[in-house]
């Protein structure tokens, strides 16, 4: 399908910052056939547009098509959920009282496997790709399961509906069930080795989707495996995605598993393991990251890794509060998570949300009595910078997409709330959400009630890489 050039008219607002959110209104945005922006213009309204931009352009006016923001709506960048599971979709919200060991082997591996029927992934990826786009996430880190067929389509369908991902065939070879494991490290290598030559020919260039290297944690993945990928994301420069001490049970069986007389390394902590197997890399996407020492968090940082903060899965399976503020002091990148089905949410939105909600309990410590510092709280800003500038650092796309500005690709969505009119009703043609706006709010308070009530419903339209890719019935 050929792209037209496009004009997008009315109020942008994004990141400038870890703290600063950037409004422009009366703005003009110009994005080329490509997908890319080639002006961003302020107090620029269409008459003004047509006549100095888009000539400065070389576009001829009648062929641009113009997209505007209505009262109430604004554009933002889309959200990049920079750890999901694609293949435990159905089971979002199943999660009883369960913590990381036990979920894994009651909800998750048996589900997992079950994809290795196509016509079952095919409507399971189908619906998440379609679910999530429909929550304004442009952009996902997905794991896929063990079976190549399955991962191959998932990221065939992300091409098809236009999402941009990173897929990770599941490499897990060790402390699983039989009917879900890799016979061997190598076998687990050449499935993988096959799933990133199946992506990569469907994307040859990766503009839009890209295979990531994805041993699962360190408990399923023996240590040949783990040294095999690690010589692999060296031999390929492809990213890595795997858990970290998400869990205290977890972390005690890695301590168990890998003990310095196995690996070599200077001591058996988690992050240590990793390093060992060259699977730290300035590449690679850490979930979780709950309880980290310090002496990891350096060599996090030293190696240039990055972490994908998931709050939605860290309380719904009782795996602690992670402190991010604490890993940005020390300089290390963070992104959001939805983390389906650890998670119970398809919105990043929700998960920005939940990341403000629990920096408060980080503030209270863990007795509740409120022991801890008052800036470890995340600002209605700063979990917006997460969701969108920080997750484009996790997933190695910054400078291409997470913002509006020229030279980035749009990826974007059109947001509307509910404009609350004299009567108290919202307008016959807006559709009613829980977010009502009366008009005496300020922008960033407007934000503020959209970050803590917004949803689908809000989401009107969105964007990868210039091309529409979904649109609120
Ligand atoms: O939240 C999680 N979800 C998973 O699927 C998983 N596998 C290992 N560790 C995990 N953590």
């Amino acid at each position: 399908m050929e792209l037209r050039n496009k004009l997008f008219l009315g109020t942008f607002v994004h990141s400038k910052a870890l703290d600063e959110l950037e409004y422009l209104h009366n703005a003009a945005v110009c994005v080329d056939t490509t997908g890319t922006i080639v002006a961003v213009e302020v107090d620029c309204d269409e008459p003004r547009a047509r006549e100095i931009v888009l000539p400065g352009l070389g576009w001829d006016g009648a062929e641009v098509e113009v997209v505007k923001a209505k009262e109430g709506q604004f554009f933002f960048p889309g959200f990049i959920d920079t750890h999901l599971h694609a293949s435990q979709y159905p089971n979002i919200g199943i999660f009883g009282k369960s913590t990381l060991l036990d979920w894994l082997n009651t909800y998750t591996f048996p589900l997992e496997a079950s994809l290795a029927d196509p016509a079952k992934a095919r409507r399971v990826y189908t619906r998440v790709i379609r679910k999530t786009l429909s929550h304004g996430t442009t952009c996902a880190a997905y794991y896929a399961t063990i079976d190549v067929p399955s991962t191959n389509l998932l990221a065939d369908l992300c091409l098809s509906h236009g999402q941009r991902a990173l897929v990770g065939r599941v490499c897990m070879d060790q402390l699983s069930p039989d009917y879900y494991r890799d016979a061997s490290p190598d076998a687990s290598l050449a499935d993988t080795r096959a799933s990133i030559a199946h992506i990569l020919t469907a994307d040859p260039t990766m503009s839009l989707v890209r295979p990531i290297i994805t041993p699962r944690f360190a408990p399923a993945c023996s240590l040949p495996l783990m040294r095999q990928l690690g010589a692999l994301a060296h031999e390929t420069s492809l990213p890595i995605q795997t858990h970290i001490s998400e869990n205290k049970s977890e972390i005690a069986l890695v301590q168990s598993l890998f003990p310095r007389s196995a690996t070599g390394a200077p001591d058996n902590s988690y992050a240590t393991v990793y390093d060992a197997a060259g699977l730290l890399t300035d590449k690679t996407i850490l979930a979780h990251a709950v309880h980290l020492t310090e002496a990891e968090a350096d060599l996090v940082r030293a190696r240039g890794a990055k972490v994908s903060h998931c709050p939605c899965s860290n309380s719904a399976i009782t795996s602690g509060a992670a402190r991010v503020r604490w890993l940005l002091d020390r300089g290390i990148g963070c992104g959001l998570g939805t983390d389906m089905s650890g998670g119970y949410s398809p919105s990043v939105l929700e998960a920005a949300r939940q990341a403000a909600l629990v920096s408060r309990h980080v503030v209270l410590g863990a007795d509740g009595r409120g022991e801890g510092e008052e800036r470890e709280k995340l600002s209605v800003e700063e979990v917006l910078f997460l969701a969108t500038r920080g997750g484009a650092e996790v997933v190695g796309l910054e400078g291409r997409v997470g913002g509006f500005g020229v030279g980035l690709e749009w990826d974007a969505q059109l947001v509307g709330l509910g404009l609350v009119g004299e009567d108290g009703e919202v307008g016959p043609e807006e559709e009613e959400g829980d977010v009502d706006v009366f008009g005496w709010e300020s922008w960033p308070e407007r934000v503020a009630k959209w970050l803590y009530n917004g949803d689908d419903r809000n989401t009107k339209r969105v964007w990868v890489k210039g091309r529409l890719v979904h649109q609120r019935k």
